[in-house]
This record gives C-alpha cells, sequence and structure tokens, in this order.
C-alpha cells in the first residue's frame, strides 16, 4: 500500500484513523460500513492511554474487517504490537521510539509511517530511517487532540517534487477545506471527525471526502 519508494500513486487516497474511544464490537460494523462506503487505503488502530490488552482486542476485531476488505490496517505508537497483532504496519511519532528499531522490528514487508510535523528535515531522516510514508500536520485546527504545528501546505508540494516517499496530510481535514491538499500533493489524507464525526454517519462521510478528493484533481 505505502511501501516502494518510486512507485507513487497518481492519486489521492484518504487514510482513516479511529475515533478517540470505542467499544471494538459496536465499531466493527460502522468501520466495515464506512469502508465499504468508498475508496481507503488504510486504517490506523489509535487508542490513547489504554492497556496493551485493550489494543490487543481492538486490533483482533477490526484487524479482518480491513483486511478482508483490501484496506492496510496500521497500529498507532507501537510497532511491537503491530507485529504481535498482525497489523500491516505501524505509524510513529516522534515520541514513540527510534524508526529504525521499529523498521528492523516490523521487517521489509510491514509499512512503517512517521510523524513529521512541519518538518521536511525530519521527513528527510524519517526516510533515511526506513519510513514508508511520512506525515505532515496539523494543517487545520483540530479538535481531536492537541498541536503545535501548523505546516503551510506548499511542503506537501516540495516533499513530492524531492522524493518518492509517499506522503499524509493530517489535521483537521474536511472535505471542505482538504482541496489545497490534494492539489499540492498530498498521497493520502488522514481523517478522524471528518468521517467518525460525520452528521449523517461514517459512510456519508467516506463518500463526502472521496467526491472532494475527486473534484480537487478534476
Ligand atoms: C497518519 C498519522 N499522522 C500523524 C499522527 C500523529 O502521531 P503522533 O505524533 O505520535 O501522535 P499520536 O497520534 O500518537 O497522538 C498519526 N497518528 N497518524
Ligand atoms: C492524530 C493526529 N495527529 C495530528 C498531527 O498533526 O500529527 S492531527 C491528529 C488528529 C486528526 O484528527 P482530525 O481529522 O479529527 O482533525
Ligand atoms: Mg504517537
Amino acid at each position: 500500500m505505502f511501501s516502494g519508494a518510486g512507485r507513487r500513486e497518481e492519486r489521492c487516497r484518504l487514510y482513516l484513523i479511529t475515533p478517540p474511544s470505542f467499544d471494538p464490537e459496536t465499531f466493527r460494523d460502522t468501520l466495515a460500513a464506512a469502508l465499504d462506503a468508498g475508496d481507503v487505503a488504510a486504517v490506523q488502530l489509535r487508542l490513547k492511554g489504554v492497556e496493551d490488552d485493550a489494543m490487543r482486542r481492538a486490533a483482533e476485531a477490526l484487524r479482518p474487517v480491513a483486511q478482508e476488505r483490501g484496506v492496510a490496517f496500521l497500529m498507532n505508537d507501537r510497532a511491537d504490537l503491530a507485529v504481535e497483532t498482525g497489523c500491516d504496519g505501524a505509524h510513529l511519532g516522534r515520541e514513540d521510539g527510534d524508526l529504525a528499531a521499529a523498521r528492523r522490528l516490523l521487517g521489509p514487508d510491514r509499512t512503517l509511517g512517521a510523524t513529521c510535523h512541519d518538518s521536511r528535515h525530519l521527513a528527510m531522516e524519517a526516510a533515511e530511517a526506513g519510513a514508508d510514508y511520512v506525515a505532515f500536520g496539523a494543517f487545520f485546527p483540530t479538535g481531536t487532540k492537541p498541536t503545535r504545528h501548523r505546516p503551510d501546505p506548499e511542503i506537501l508540494t516540495l516533499w513530492t517534487e524531492t522524493t518518492e516517499i509517499p506522503c499524509v496530510a493530517i489535521g483537521g481535514i474536511t472535505p471542505q477545506n482538504c482541496a489545497p491538499l490534494v492539489r499540492a500533493g498530498a498521497d493520502f489524507l488522514a481523517v478522524v471527525s471528518a468521517v467518525w464525526g460525520h452528521p449523517d454517519g461514517a459512510a456519508a462521510g467516506v463518500r463526502a471526502m472521496n467526491r472532494a478528493i475527486a473534484e480537487a484533481l478534476a
């Protein structure tokens, strides 16, 4: 999905991150409905401040829903748990351990993603350490988590012009504001609220994001 420098896709795809809290058994159906509604490249399991067993249970419930549909399933923060629970990869931030060590743990075939805030320097270091994609953000204010960095969309253009490693844009992205990021070259848009918080449900959220991406590229 993300792996393989030199194989960037010519389109921009949706990357879903799970809501801040949910019941895995109930959320399984919500996730299935969202993934059946349109094009989604990846799902990230992001649960903060919970025990490892809660992450394991959530992965066990949700991973098959994604993988059965050909959607990559990534674990946030933890490369070790990603391997243990059969995830397709892990996303690590600056506080989540050494990227090169995570690369070794994940092996060559699983995906490694890295948070790079507003810094091309961090992104270049991440790519050198073996990241399959780099994530820039937060592009817009978000209520999902506190953020300190506000990159200009131009960072996406500068990145895509100079490297083959795909880039993810994140932070406050909605159907209404995503066009500049898509046009600047984001390979993926990562969202939480735009889909799980959509007033007409998550499936409508996926359809709205897909439509907005397509319109931005038309
Ligand atoms: C795709 C993607 N990009 C950025 C993040 C943020 O990671 P991090 O900085 O480690 O913050 P937390 O998500 O762990 O709170 C992400 N998770 N996914
Ligand atoms: C998990 C996360 N990381 C960010 C970063 O800037 O690194 S912003 C963010 C939250 C994204 O949620 P929403 O789509 O609801 O704004
Ligand atoms: Mg993290």
